[in-house]
Parts: C-alpha cells; structure tokens; sequence
C-alpha cells in the first residue's frame, strides 16, 4: 500500500471524527476570521493616520485611527481567545471520542489478534498516536484565519502597488516550493519516530507488568539493554527530524527578509519618486510583515498534520481490524435449562454417584467435541480429531503432556477462537450458532492467571454483573472458598485491591477467579488450572470449594494437581491432538502406560 493511500485513510479518519464536532470547530473558524478582519485593518488604518492625520496635521483623523486601532486590538484579542478556546475543545472531544472507540474496538478483538499484538502497541494508538492527531485539529481554525489572511493581505498589497507585490511575494512562492520539499522528507522520518514509540511502549509495558520475572531472574540489566537499543532507535528518529527542521528553519528566516528588503529598496524609490505615500509604503511593510507570521508556521503546521495523518492512518488501521470470533446472523437460543432434551442413547453414559442430586440445577450443560481439528493461525493443528462428550453435571478433567493442547481444548467452549474442522455443541447447539454474550453467559471461566482489576473486591467478583446484588456476591464468594478471608480483610468485600492484584496471595485470587465465573451461575465451568497457586496444606479447603461449586454443573477443567484431579468423574487423556484414553484416575493409572508416563512427568507425588 502506497504512502499517499495510507495517508488518505487517515486524513477520512479525521475528517469524519471532527463531523459531530463541526458547529464547534465553525465557531473557532469564526473566531478565527474576526481576528483576521482585525489584524488586516490595522495597518489599514496606521495607513490612513500617516497620509491623511499626520502628513496635513488633521490631529482629529489621528486620535480617531489610534482610538481605532486600540478598540480593533481589544476585539481581535477576544477572538483569538475565542479560537483558541474553540479549537481546543474540539480537539480535546476528538481525542476523547477516538479513545472509546479504540478502547470498545480493541476489547472486541479475537484472542488471536491480541497473541500478535504487543499490549504496548496498542497503548501506543491509545496515547501517543491520539497526541499527535489532537495538536492539528487545534491548528484548523488558525490554519483557515492564516490562510484568509494571507489571501486579503495579497489583495490589499495589489491594490496599493502591483508591481511592488510581485516584489515582495516572490519570496512566499520561495517559502511554499521549501515547506512541500520539506513535509514530503518529513512523513517517512514521522512515521518512524511513531512506530519506534510504539516499540518503546511495548518493551516497557513487559518490563513493568513482568517485573517479577526481571527482578526473579536478576535481568534488570538485560531489561534496561533492550530499552536503551528502543530509546536509540527513537533518538535517531526524533534527530533526524529535528535536523530537517533545522535545516528548514534558516529558509523561512531568510526569504521574509529578502522580501522586505526588496519592498524597502523598491517602495523607497517609490515614495522618493511620489508614486508612492509614505502612509502606504509604512502600510505595505507592514503586510509584507503580516504575511511573515502565517508562512513562518506552515513548515510547523505542515509537520504537525504529517503526524497528525500518520497517527490517524495507523488509529484507522487498528479500528479496521475486523473481530474474527463473531455473532452469527441469526443467533438461536439455547433451550431452557428444565427442557434440554433427553438423549436416550446417553443414560448409559450419565456419571453415577454425587451428580444431580435434588436443589442442583436441571441437566442442562452438555457439551460435545465433535471430531474437533484447531490449530493457531496458519500454525500446525494442535487439536487433530478430538471426540468428547461431556454430560450435563458431569466433571470431566482433561490431563496431558505440557503442550498437548489442554489449555487450547477448553478455550474453544467459549470460542475464544473457533474450530478449524468440526463442531462443539452445547446443549445441542454449535456454540457457533450462538450469541457470543449468550454463550459466554453460560460458559464461566476461570484461568490459571487469576487477573484482578484496580477496585475493590466486590467489583471484581461482580466484574461481568456489575448490577449483581450484594448477596449475589457473597454467595458466590462462598461457593469459592473466599468468603472466609474476604471477611478477615481490613474493609472486608469493600477492600481495594490492586492494579494487578497483587496484594492478594496467588491462591486468594484464584478463588476470587473462581467466584467470579461462578456468579452468573453457568451452566457450563472451564476452569484452566485454577488450583495451581493454592497452598497444598490449604488445598483441602478450595478443593472442598471446587466440588460445591461442581456439584450438579457441568465442569471441564485442566490441572495439574492430583487432588483436583481426584474430584472430576471422568479424566481425559489428550495425547497427539487427540483424545488417547478416558476413565477414572484409578483406572487410567491402572490400564494406561502414557497415561502413568505423563502423570509421572507432571506430579512428583500422585
Ligand atoms: N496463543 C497461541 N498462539 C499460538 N500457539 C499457541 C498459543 N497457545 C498455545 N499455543 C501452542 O499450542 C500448543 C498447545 O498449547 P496449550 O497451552 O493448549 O497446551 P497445554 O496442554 O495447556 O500446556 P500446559 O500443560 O503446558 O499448560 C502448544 O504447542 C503451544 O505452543
């Protein structure tokens, strides 16, 4: 894609970002020419005062010119209040309006987008690049007034002496051949500048968010190395823009002063020669001067909308990422949870014992893999032919090697990326043909990573049903095991806790995780190693809290401790992409050589 092409969608982008704004930024304009009206009437006036106050000693058309010129400046400074004021607004709410929807946009992206992108990439856009596209929308309505003013000063100039204003403009078609040179050397260096920012915010958002791993493995100075090659690489950028400017700048000094000097040597043989009035030699310096200010600030108005594009074109490249895990056209629903139909053919494979007991919910949260092949991206396929039927209430725990694909197999129940071949069903319906909120309403998840937001314990329980009731919480907190030390906390269900979570011991936030899938009482739970970080001396208690929460709803977890593992009905073997052998923990122990192999690999105490 060319340059210009990338340029042009960033320029629609803000275009159409500054429509709801445009009554905002016409008010700036407005201003903006009421301040022009002035300037340009001032040496008007000055003029005026020489030739006909002054020169015949007419003190009354001198005190009326001054008073003039006063009560002109007192106007103008109000309108480029006003314009400024204006312009600021607008420029302010465009940045707003273009961080929600980044924001809104970004969190609407599959998974697999976000594998690929670095968090600081993103933040970047969300920052930086929404800097660089406000500074030009501030500058529209003194880009306009400087534009108007440089045309009515033109006209002005022509009317007092034509061939004296191709004199003087000689040096403004100077000046504008310098700036389309200059902008056009400029865009690549921007471009630059802004990628390697972004690089920037990207090793330093690992180094914070990591700083555990840093600081665990002694790698501070690592860290810093790879920080210091990003910040050379933005200081080469930024140094070679700033030598262009430099390099710019004698220019736009030096054309304005070759213009006045010609107006001075031309226009004073003028006046010696009476063709010319003094009045209107004073008043022609004085708009070639005027026309100095507005051409002076292209070369830095032309640069700052150079980045301006670059920031809105890289802006509009993230919002046109098109979300690739979708509702479908027509979502169906998934029948209540009292009338999944039966499936005759099923009873004999209904788990006995602790399941379904009266007070649980009805038998819904069935949960098919039919011959079920995923891969990531164009990478190999992880999952090759996976069949699994996992009945309503059931627990099922999915076991194999590290990297056998267990963590991949459950985030398909939720779509986080779809299949590559076959079909998952819930309650008989391909999760495909269900509405991504309907799905995700009845698929709880909780991670290994158990991510607590900035807030309090409350909101982070209550995180996807911020409306959920007080009671709501705290039952689900009890199911998981937390309400006990939640109660023990210093403000209790009202205690903040951090960014990250990181006052709260590993185990504390797995249960908080738990509580939280739990609390929209899904039909179905994936829980991704969710016992990993909990004290095995306090393992009992969250594994007594795992099989309330499991009793009667169906479970599919991974984990690698054999205590959790104990809890699931049925263990499943993943082995090759597939499904290499099912049953009990006992019995797989008993029957399954790999089975034992990657038990043994994985728990030094079964
Ligand atoms: N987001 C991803 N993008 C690309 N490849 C991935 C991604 N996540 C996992 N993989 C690859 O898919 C394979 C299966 O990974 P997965 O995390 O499902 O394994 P796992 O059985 O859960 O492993 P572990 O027990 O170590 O957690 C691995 O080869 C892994 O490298």
């Amino acid at each position: 894609m060319s340059g210009s092409t990338d340029n042009a969608r960033g320029r629609r982008l803000l275009l159409a970002a500054l429509r709801p704004h445009r009554w905002g930024l016409l008010a700036g304009i407005a201003a903006g020419l009421v301040w022009c009206a002035g300037k340009v009437a001032v040496p008007r006036l000055v003029g005026i005062g020489i030739d006909d106050g002054l020169a015949t000693g007419d003190t009354r058309t001198l005190v009326v010119c001054a008073v003039a010129v006063a009560a002109i400046g007192v106007v103008s400074g109000a309108a480029a209040g006003l314009r400024r004021y204006f312009g600021q607004v607008v420029a302010w709410r465009v940045e707003a309006d273009l961080r929600v929807r980044i924001f809104a946009h970004v969190q609407r992206l599959h998974p697999a987008f976000h594998d690929r992108t670095p968090a600081g990439q993103l933040m970047a856009r969300a920052a930086t690049d929404l800097q660089q596209i406000q500074q030009p929308v501030v500058s529209i309505a003194m880009i306009v007034s400087n534009v108007v003013t440089v045309l009515a000063v033109t006209v002005l100039l022509a009317m007092i002496d034509a061939p004296l204003t191709v004199v003087a403009l000689g040096s403004v078609l100077l000046i504008g051949a310098g700036t389309r040179r200059f902008s056009a050397r400029l865009q690549p260096l921007a471009r630059r500048l802004q990628n390697e920012l972004a690089g920037l915010a990207s090793v330093a958002e690992e180094t914070v968010t990591g700083i555990r791993a840093v600081k665990g493995f002694g790698a501070e100075e690592v860290e810093e190395e790879r920080l210091r090659g990003r910040t050379a690489a933005i200081l080469d950028a930024a140094l070679g823009m700033t030598r262009l400017r430099a390099a710019f700048l004698p220019l736009i000094e030096f054309f304005p002063a070759l213009g006045l000097a010609a107006v001075l040597w031309t226009g004073g043989r003028a006046v010696a020669a009476g063709s010319l009035t003094v009045g209107e030699l004073v008043q022609f310096n004085y708009y070639v001067l005027m026309l100095v200010g507005p051409l002076r600030m292209t070369g830095m108005i032309v640069a700052q909308f150079q980045r301006g594009f670059v920031a809105a074109t890289l802006v509009d490249g993230l919002l046109r990422t098109r979300p690739e895990i979708v509702d479908p056209p027509a979502p169906r629903s998934l029948p209540a949870r009292d009338a999944v139909p039966g499936d005759p053919a099923d009873t004999d494979r209904r788990p006995a014992g602790g399941k379904g007991r009266a007070g649980s919910p009805a038998p819904a949260g069935a949960v098919r893999f039919e011959n079920v092949w995923f891969g990531y991206g164009d990478g190999p396929d992880v999952l090759r032919g996976v069949d699994l039927r996992i009945e309503p209430g059931e627990t099922v725990a999915v076991v194999g090697a590290t990297g056998s694909g267990k963590s991949t197999l459950l985030s398909l129940i939720p779509r986080f990326y779809d299949v590559r071949r076959g079909r998952i069903t819930l309650d008989g319906l391909d999760v495909r043909e269900l509405s991504l909120a309907a799905l995700r309403r009845e698929v709880g998840v909780a991670f290994e990573d158990a991510f607590l937001f900035g807030g309090t314990i409350e909101e982070n329980v209550a995180f996807a049903d911020p409306g959920a009731s007080p009671a709501h919480v705290r039952r689900a907190a009890r199911l998981a095991g937390a309400h006990e030390f939640v109660s023990a906390l210093p403000g209790g269900y009202g205690a903040p806790v951090g960014e990250r979570g990181l006052s709260l011991s590993g185990g504390q936030r797995q249960r908080l995780a738990l509580a939280r899938a739990i609390l929209a009482d899904p039909r179905v739970l994936v829980l991704d190693d969710v016992t990993s970080a909990v004290d095995p001396a306090k393992e009992h208690e969250i594994r007594d809290a795992m099989a309330e929460v499991m009793r009667g709803r169906t479970t599919i977890l991974v984990s690698h401790r054999a205590a959790t593992i104990a809890l699931a009905d049925r263990v499943v073997l993943i082995d090759g992409g597939r499904v290499a052998a099912e049953g009990t923990h006992a019995g797989l122990v008993a029957g399954s050589a790999r089975y034992r192999e990657v038990v043994a690999a994985h728990w030094a105490v079964v």
